[in-house]
């Protein structure tokens, strides 16, 4: 759990949990009000990446010797580069879904297999579309949703965003996420598969994910993702069912062995209805 705790007259707090490890990390950083004003103005000089799960390999410190390489062994984390995009979030200026498509970045590859398990309005569909595309038309984004409306948003923003030869890589699948190995070809090394859990945005709020669908999907998508892989998933907890489905969700990631998995969320403390990101990475 990597979580976020303001003192407005004192000091900051911030922590990183592993969900899945019996060791935890934690990382307090202590500042006055005037100190924290001036963060935003400090250089780059403080990361904090998650690699693996041994002690060695976390890093919970600015590095003495900034020009010393001991980050660059981190480069090839799901971590690496999100700086300027987890500051943004802990200042309340960047938003979960933003962390996860920064997080995504530093994974995807051009010409990748991935998986939006929930395409609702599009908006996740076109952020892997611009990421697996290429000239040689290799990516392919497989895109479900259990309404109709739903794909035709995302076929309508699509349509609007990109060419037809970049269309023509997302495939859109009226259907359960439970089914996703029925969509996507059988030996593909999925690189991606991204949950935006809840309720369409602007449409039947009725319509909702549900713990027991959403775990089935999740172990499909377990059972589809390729080594260095990521599962990505947004939990909406304000609406009915929220919770327990943010619950199922924890739990599945809590359970995870150690020697394949890191999991970790990213939640506001003092903000409780704030979605929650949480990332399974599959070494
Ligand atoms: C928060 S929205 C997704 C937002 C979307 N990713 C975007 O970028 O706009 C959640 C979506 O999940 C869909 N959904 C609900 N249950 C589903 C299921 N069992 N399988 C697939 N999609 C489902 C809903 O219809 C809704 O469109």
């Amino acid at each position: 759990m990597a979580s976020v705790r303001f003192f407005p007259n004192s000091c900051m707090l911030f922590s990183l949990k592993i969900t899945n490890s019996q060791t935890n990390f934690k990382l307090s950083v202590s500042a006055s009000p005037f100190l924290l004003s001036k963060l935003h103005s400090i250089p780059r000089k403080a990361s904090i990446f998650t690699h693996s799960l041994a002690e060695k390999d976390v890093v919970t410190s600015a590095p003495e010797n900034p020009s010393s390489n001991s980050i660059s062994k981190y480069k090839n984390s799901p971590f690496s580069g999100l700086d300027d995009i987890i500051t943004g979030y802990i200042f309340g200026k960047k938003k979960a879904t933003e962390v996860a498509h920064s997080v995504w970045k530093n994974v995807i590859r051009k010409g990748d297999v991935v998986v939006d398990a929930t395409c609702g309005n599009g908006y996740d569909t076109l952020a892997m579309l611009r990421l697996v595309a290429d000239e040689k038309r290799r990516g392919r984004v497989y895109a479900m949703d259990l309404q109709k409306v739903a794909l035709e948003n995302t076929y309508s923003l699509l349509g609007q965003s990109v060419n037809s030869d970049e269309r023509e890589l997302v495939e859109l699948y009226a259907i359960c996420h439970t089914k996703m190995e029925e969509i996507v070809p059988s030996g593909s090394a999925v690189r991606l598969v991204a949950f935006n859990l809840g309720y369409l945005p602007g449409g039947d709020k009725k319509i909702i994910t549900r713990s027991e669908t959403t775990l089935h999907a999740l172990e499909a998508a377990k059972r589809i993702l390729a080594p260095g892989g990521l599962i990505s998933i947004v939990v909406y907890v304000g609406h009915a069912g929220g919770r327990d489905e943010f619950e199922t969700v924890q739990a599945f990631a809590s359970e995870l062995p150690v020697d394949n998995w890191v999991c970790c969320k990213l939640q506001m403390l003092n903000r409780p209805l704030a979605p929650v990101l949480v990332i399974l990475s599959k070494n």
